[in-house]
């Protein structure tokens, strides 16, 4: 049913970028915040942050993570600090609340689009009777699924709001995808993962789903089948024409 094995019963949806066009609001506050930080500490002849260190360091995990794999990448060790901490701190959550503000006013300022083939995927999902439950590693889901009204198709969520308060491991560990099926009632084979992320479709490989679904909205489809991804879409449209 709509692309799916016959045993899967539940769809696991990542949100920012397989739901919603936010992986690239993301994308750009990272490097906005990034580059600032960089060029303050090395000067003009810094060395930017780039689209494949996002992909590679910092997509699809949470917020912390990506900061801190980042850094590490550029050797550069910072305290973690504390969630309270002001944007300006130098600290892994100064820098995350940095990067979390300038997403904030973007999407104050212009909203967030949806991607319509996935507004149809889960409408049809919901009359096929699949179960619907958002798996994201971002602490902002609940305010985008509000904004956007895509709430009134998901039945519930695991967010970076619930790794932080139940200590649950982010993306690329299976932990958040295992909690996500938990919620439904299924087990992880009648389940389908949708993700847009290297790291997403490694927890979703990780986790021994019944099928995991790549969503490549960037050009990165030898990346997602490498990580673990069975099948590979531009668009969750795609998944609805084949039942035609
Ligand atoms: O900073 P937030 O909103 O908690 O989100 C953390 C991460 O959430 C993921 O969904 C995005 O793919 C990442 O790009 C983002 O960095």
């Amino acid at each position: 049913m709509l692309g799916l094995p016959d045993a899967v019963t539940t769809c696991l949806f990542d949100l920012d970028g397989v739901l919603t066009d936010t992986a690239s609001v993301h994308r750009k506050a990272w490097q906005q915040m990034f580059d600032a930080f960089l060029k303050a500490r090395d000067g003009d002849g810094f060395q930017p942050f780039t689209g494949d260190d996002y992909n590679e360091y910092v997509d699809g995990k949470p917020r912390q993570d990506g900061v801190r794999d980042f850094l590490a990448s550029r050797d550069i060790n910072l305290p973690d600090g504390t969630p309270d901490d002001p944007p300006t701190a130098e600290t892994v959550w100064g820098l995350g609340n940095r990067k979390n503000n300038l997403v904030q006013d973007e999407i104050a300022q212009h909203g967030v689009e949806v991607y319509e083939g996935s507004r149809r995927y889960l409408q049809q999902a919901q009359a096929r009777g699949l179960r619907r439950i958002v798996v994201s590693s971002s602490a902002n889901t609940a305010m985008v699924l509000r904004v956007t009204g895509l709430e009134q198709y998901v039945e519930g969520r695991i967010d970076g709001v619930t790794l932080r308060e139940q200590n649950i491991k982010g993306k690329p560990a299976p932990d958040s995808y295992l909690a996500g099926a938990k919620l439904a009632g299924a087990p992880p084979d009648q389940c389908a993962v949708f993700e847009d992320a290297v790291s997403g479709v490694e927890a979703g490989h990780a986790g021994h789903f019944g099928c995991v679904v790549g969503v490549d909205r960037v050009g990165h489809a030898d990346a997602l089948r490498a990580g673990g991804a069975d099948v590979v879409v531009q668009d969750l449209s795609q998944l609805i024409d084949e039942e035609k």
